[in-house]
């Protein structure tokens, strides 16, 4: 799926957020969006899910404006993993799961075995089947995000929306997360993710969006993840390095500096 955003501006009411951003992701793409806190990362999110509208310009997915696309036919091929929550009732993490079927479900029908067992899968990818007949509510944070990154995956969306996937993960689970995430663009899909890590955009992403106080810039990681970009954007000084990983291939990471 190509998503296309031509000289967007987005925001609330009278308050202007974003001003005159475009960019395009297709096919099989993995775009990183990194950017201080406040800076408008998640309104974007909002426009593109079709929750918020644009205040200019325009958001297009395969050449088609959104505001022509109805709620039923983008919720079939928009996924979305907001920043983990608790729903007021304590589901069973695969029937949380299973509502990635529902854009897919006829008006009264429930999920058939065969919407199980894609859910089944959903969490078994994740590592996260042990968790199928849980309670959602009495799950860890981290064990939260990893259901609705799995609930996600059961919609078998064309493109995937992440604010933050990573954000309650413990280590291991960040890096096996953003792999799987990674495959998925691998196999076509086409992934937008937020994350306040460029050392996650240097693993895993094949573009990198940087929004800060001068504006917006889009490229490589190599291009966008710079010294200057991240001093100019977080306000610390960072040393970008480089390192072998055990197959010889080169890694680059972003280390803070203390002065
Ligand atoms: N519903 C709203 N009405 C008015 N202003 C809002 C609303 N939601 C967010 N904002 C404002 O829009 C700006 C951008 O917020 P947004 O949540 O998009 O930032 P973000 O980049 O996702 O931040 P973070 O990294 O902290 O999640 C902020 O100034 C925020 O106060």
């Amino acid at each position: 799926m190509i998503l296309e955003i031509k000289d967007a501006s987005f925001g609330y009411g009278k308050k202007t957020v974003l001003r005159n951003i475009s960019f395009q992701v297709g096919f099989g793409e993995f775009l990183c969006l990194l950017g201080p806190n406040g800076v408008g990362k998640t309104t974007l999110f909002k426009s593109i899910l079709g929750f918020l509208a644009v205040k200019s310009g325009e958001i297009m997915l395969n050449g088609q404006g959104i505001n022509q696309w109805s709620k039923p036919r983008l919720a079939k091929v928009v996924g979305y993993v907001p920043q983990a929550h608790t729903p007021p009732f304590p589901y069973t993490v695969l029937d949380v799961v299973l509502m990635g079927r529902i854009a897919h479900l006829g008006s009264f029908s429930s999920p058939s075995r065969e919407d199980v067992k894609i859910a089944e899968e959903s969490l078994d990818k994740l590592g996260a089947y042990f968790l199928k007949d849980m309670t959602y509510t009495e799950i860890s944070g981290g064990e939260r995000q990893m259901v609705l990154i799995a609930r996600a995956l059961t919609q078998r969306p064309q493109i995937l929306i992440l604010d933050e996937p990573t954000s309650n993960l413990d280590y291991g689970n960040q890096v096996r997360v953003l792999l799987q995430i990674k495959k998925l663009s691998d196999e076509g899909m086409t992934v937008v993710m937020t994350s306040h890590y460029p050392d996650h955009a240097f693993l895993c992403t094949s573009k990198v969006a940087l929004l800060n106080k001068k504006g917006f810039e889009i490229g490589t990681a190599d291009e966008i993840i710079t010294e200057k970009n991240m001093k100019d954007t977080y306000g610390i000084n960072v040393r970008i390095t480089r390192l072998a990983d055990n197959h010889g291939a080169d890694i680059k990471r972003c280390v803070a500096l203390a002065n």
